[in-house]
């Protein structure tokens, strides 16, 4: 049996494959909230970068698994190393990543996840936590008091992503352990702001007594810089596995195979020190806007509006779906003609380079991205994704019949799902709702559009009372259910 990858077997690699640092030598400067395959093939490898230009141990990372102990086990085995393929057509590279030095299951060990934020030499904590996992209200973007909150509010051990922080800060300042920089990593809207929004509802919903001068503290302690983050990193697969064994000859069963493209722009606004990532390719600024528009607008509009055309037509992965060559000119399509006139985009960029990028990005035959993962969450997803952008285009006197047929499949898509289409459930926090509200539609797809958009917390008062976009959505509701998307894709794109 093939050995695995960990600190024993590790010397038997070639240099060229060997993490940039030496993983025993590093400390835990970064506790990171969520720690799936994003971070792993993003973050990580930046930070693993940084290290090892600048010499510096203070930088190791200490992962927390939020909702399964599925990382830990089988990451622990591995002495937490993991391996990242970065490949393309022809290219490809092959690197463990040393960077990460523990990870904790917050279920199995809560206190342990406050002690490490609470850590004097924690200086930094990210996130990758999904878009529900900030727990904002789309529409204001303050805290929404849901279950998992109000549990967590009377809890002295929190689940939530911002319960941790907030018990965590309380710690941090009752301890005297030092200003702190959060920096979210997941593709929310103005993430810094949200995730200091949420933070700071949560103290002033605790008793007053326990959190007496926080918020004063957090003010002069704590930054929350917004951040733009862009690599397509898909879940571990058996492929991934497979082919990472047979060219390193040990088994890593966390192994991620990603693209070669990666970004990462950062707010200029940290408290305290920090890895210095500006030399290992990482953009810092003073306002992060213009590259989270175009990054939410152009890429991750298209991968939504790939996902569910995907899965319409029962396609696994999102490279399938540009392998259709009406998806892919429909998916281009949407990039040039209708989100980019929507944008800013930041100084110096190739708008066309960029939107160019985008379908040929995920076109990459080795990134098995599921339809089904890009999919899930569409309501936390679509507001910021497509609806915003399509009511600037409303305003502006423009039909975006494109971004709608990418809002009418996520329909057609949430239909199907919830009445046992696929061989998974409805994945969506308001899954419950979208459940009731397609079972009372039916077979109806004027049932089905005007409950769906008669949910507030999803579409705006300007999207939702839009008589265009209203009948627009029926008709190719309607279309997609008795023509299928091929054909509905043709017509749309004449
Ligand atoms: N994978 C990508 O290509 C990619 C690219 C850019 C940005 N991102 C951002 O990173 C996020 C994570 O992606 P991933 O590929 O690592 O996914 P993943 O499924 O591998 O990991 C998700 C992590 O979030 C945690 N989580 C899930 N729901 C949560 C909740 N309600 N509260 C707290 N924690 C929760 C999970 O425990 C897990 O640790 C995405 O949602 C996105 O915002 C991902
Ligand atoms: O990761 P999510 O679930 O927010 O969104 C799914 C994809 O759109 C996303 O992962 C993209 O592939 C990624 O944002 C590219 O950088």
């Amino acid at each position: 049996m093939t050995e695995r990858l960990c600190l024993e077997t590790l010397p038997r690699l070639d240099t060229a494959h060997r993490p940039a640092v030496e993983p025993g030598a590093l400390s835990c400067g970064i506790v990171h909230l969520g720690i799936g395959a994003f971070h792993r093939a993003h973050q990580a490898v930046y930070t693993e970068a940084a290290a090892a230009a600048t010499g510096s141990s203070d930088w190791g990372i200490c992962g927390v698994s939020q909702r399964s102990p599925g990382v830990l086990n089988t990451l622990a085995p591995q002495d937490f190393l993991y391996s990242v393929l970065e490949r393309e057509k022809d290219e490809s590279r092959l690197r463990v990543v040393g960077s990460l030095r523990e990870v904790l299951f917050a279920g199995a060990d809560p206190d342990l996840v406050i002690a490490r934020l609470a850590a004097p030499t924690t200086r930094i904590v990210s996130l990758t936590v999904t878009e529900k996992g900030y727990h904002a209200d789309l529409a204001t973007g303050r805290l929404r008091v849901d279950e998992e909150v109000r549990a967590d509010l009377g809890a002295r051990v929190p689940r939530t992503a911002v319960g941790q922080l907030v018990r965590g800060l309380q710690r941090r300042r009752a301890e005297d352990a030092g200003p702190l920089t959060i920096i979210p990593c997941d593709n929310v809207s103005a993430n810094g702001r949200t995730a200091e929004t949420v933070v700071r509802d949560f103290c002033r919903l605790l008793p007053e007594e326990s959190t007496d001068g926080l918020e004063e503290w957090i003010s002069e302690n704590v930054a929350f810089p917004s951040t733009m983050v862009d690599r397509i990193v898909p879940a571990t697969s058996e492929e991934a596995v497979h082919e990472v064994q047979r060219r390193l000859g040990l088994r890593d069963e966390a192994a991620l195979v990603t693209e070669t493209f990666t970004q990462w722009v950062v707010e200029d606004r940290f408290r305290g020190a920090r890895p210095a990532w500006e030399q290992v390719g990482v953009t810092f600024t003073h306002d992060v806007t213009p590259y989270e528009l175009m990054k939410l607008r152009l890429v991750n509009a298209s991968n939504s509006a790939l996902a569910y055309l995907g899965l319409l037509a029962q396609l696994p992965h999102i490279s399938d779906a540009v392998d259709v060559p009406e998806f892919a000119a429909y998916a281009d399509a949407l990039v040039r003609r209708e989100m980019a006139p929507t944008i800013d985009a930041p100084p110096g960029t190739d708008v066309d380079a960029f939107c160019a990028g985008v379908v040929r990005r995920f076109g990459n035959p080795w990134l098995r991205h599921r339809t089904r993962q890009v999919a899930m969450d569409g309501t936390q997803k679509i507001p910021q994704r497509l609806l915003r952008p399509m009511a600037e285009s409303r305003a502006a006197g423009r039909e975006p019949v494109l971004a709608a047929l990418a809002v009418a499949a996520w329909m057609a898509y949430v239909g199907s799902a919830a009445s046992g289409g696929y061989e998974w459930s409805l994945e969506d926090p308001l899954a419950d709702e979208l459940i009731r509200v397609t079972g009372s539609a039916g077979s109806s797809a004027q049932r089905l559009v005007t409950g769906l958009l008669g949910m507030q917390r999803v579409f705006p008062d300007d999207v939702a009372q839009d008589e265009w976009f209203r009948a627009t959505l029926t008709d190719m509701v309607a279309d997609l259910g008795r023509f299928g998307p091929h054909a509905v894709v043709d017509a749309v794109l004449g």
